[in-house]
């Protein structure tokens, strides 16, 4: 007799024993069978999201028929089924076991070790998954699984500091730890337009192509950037046909979608539609504690649950924030020589709730101290006028708009005058990349927040 439930939990056990955590709970910690037909042979599988589904449906499912042949002379055809979240279970089979962070770095020290730019700590096994990044996380996985064929390219998408770098660096580790001589190359999107233009200047665009064309997995970091840059858009695209050509992957991270991207060619818009475009959306509060938990215990930190449950409240969308907090937190208590519990932490972030205060501040008021700082008026900020002296403080304005209110892209854009929500956009890139490398402008953004928030 054929007990399914056995069956599962037999290849569950075998599965553990085969995957690393993080892939056992990507792929079957939330799976599980539904039926079998003893007729047919059908064997019904229920997993979590159409990610699981095409995973399983290309790589395990010759493993879960290999496992039921092997535990009871069975032969099945396994059918698989987006489900609801539900219980996990078990399952069977041999594959190369997906390596601990520690084994990549040791690896990677090995003579073939490149200067990557990879930041060591963005592996999957750092990588807290949860409500808002599972799919993400699932999709880059697969992607590390099966470089160039299953998803490309993969386009990972969402707001500021909730883990595109460490995601997709993670797929580079991987890819490293698995094939040392791979070539890996990261890069901000940025950097690909500094080397393209460089490449012009010194006549070495050979090298600039051999790079970039060259190479078994390209990762691109913001790609938004790329945004009204034709020449660097052109070079793009003939990097990325050779690649996608030769069935090496892509992965690309930008804070929206592609057709969101102003000026981004149509011919971009739709190849980085082939593969997937999946997002990522802010930590529920959950995940948001257990990020914390699993920092607090890489850093070797003592700190109880009613404290990481507070510090977790303080901050909700950005986890480059969370992470500045606990650091916060740290250093207050080594200064202060105190333990850290629910007292210490408040005191430490008593100037977040400043910000969290400043999310009730009325885009005029902004308006009102920005044009008094560069002694212009709101009416020239909310007007036409494209000089610099008014273009500057306007955009500035946008951009403390934009970070300091809950106001959307369109809302702003209507309180500058009526204008479009791309316009609201560009200036917010605009300055979130003058901030680090204009030291006036970053100075006058500095003044004028302190000028806020008090
Ligand atoms: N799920 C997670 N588990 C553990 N750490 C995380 C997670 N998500 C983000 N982080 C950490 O938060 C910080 C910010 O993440 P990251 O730089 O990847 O964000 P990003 O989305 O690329 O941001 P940006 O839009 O600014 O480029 C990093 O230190 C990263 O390790």
């Amino acid at each position: 007799m054929f007990d399914l439930d056995k069956f599962w939990q037999f290849f569950n056990a075998e599965m553990k024993k085969s995957y690393s955590t993080v892939a056992y709970n990507a792929w079957f910690k939330n799976t599980k069978p539904i039926s079998f037909n003893k007729k047919t042979k059908e064997m019904i599988i229920a997993v979590e999201s159409p990610v699981a589904k095409g995973y399983w449906e290309k790589n395990l499912a010759s493993q879960l028929i290999q496992e039921a042949y092997a535990y009871a002379d069975m032969e099945i055809q396994p059918k698989f089924e987006v489900a609801g979240k539900e219980g996990p279970e078990r399952l069977v089979t041999p594959k190369p076991r997906i390596k601990t962070n520690q084994e990549i770095l040791e690896d990677r020290r090995d003579e073939f070790a490149q200067d990557l730019q990879l930041n060591s700590k963005y592996t999957f096994d750092t990588f807290v998954q949860g409500e808002g990044n599972k799919l993400a996380a699932g999709a880059a996985l697969a992607v590390a699984d099966n470089p160039g064929s299953f998803y490309n390219p993969l386009f990972i998408f969402g707001g500021v500091g909730l883990g595109k770098t460490h995601l997709m660096q993670a797929i580079g580790h991987q890819m490293l730890a698995e094939k040392p001589h791979a070539k890996v190359v990261y890069i901000q999107s940025e950097t690909f337009v500094n080397d393209f233009i460089n490449s012009i200047k010194n006549k070495t665009q050979a090298e600039f192509r051999n790079k970039y064309r060259n190479c078994d997995l390209l990762l691109v970091d913001d790609i938004q950037f790329f945004s009204k840059k034709e020449g660097i858009q052109e070079e793009f695209f003939h990097t990325f046909e050779t690649l996608y050509n030769d069935q090496k992957q892509i992965v690309m991270t930008s804070d929206r979608l592609p057709t969101e991207i102003p000026e981004l060619s149509e011919r971009l818009v739709s190849r980085f539609a082939w593969g997937l475009q999946v997002e990522i959306t802010p930590p529920d509060l959950e995940t948001r504690i257990a990020i914390l938990r699993k920092k607090a215990e890489t850093d070797g930190l003592a700190i109880d649950d009613s404290t990481l449950d507070y510090i977790a409240s303080q901050v909700d969308t950005n986890i480059r924030e969370l992470e500045g907090a606990l650091v916060k937190v740290q250093a207050h208590a080594t200064i202060e020589r105190e333990d850290i519990n629910v007292d210490l932490a408040k005191e430490a972030l008593a100037d977040l709730k400043l910000v969290q205060k400043n999310r009730g501040l009325q885009i005029s008021k902004i308006q009102e101290v920005v044009a008094n700082y560069f002694q212009t008026s709101t009416t020239e900020l909310k007007g036409k006028k494209r000089v610099k002296q008014i273009v500057v403080p306007r955009q500035i304005a946008m951009y403390l708009s934009r970070e300091l209110t809950d106001s959307s892209l369109p809302k702003i854009g209507q309180e500058f005058g009526g204008k479009d929500h791309t316009t609201v956009m560009h200036a917010c890139d605009k300055i979130s990349r003058a901030l680090k490398t204009d030291a006036e402008i970053k100075a006058a953004v500095y003044d004028l927040k302190a000028m806020l928030e008090h």
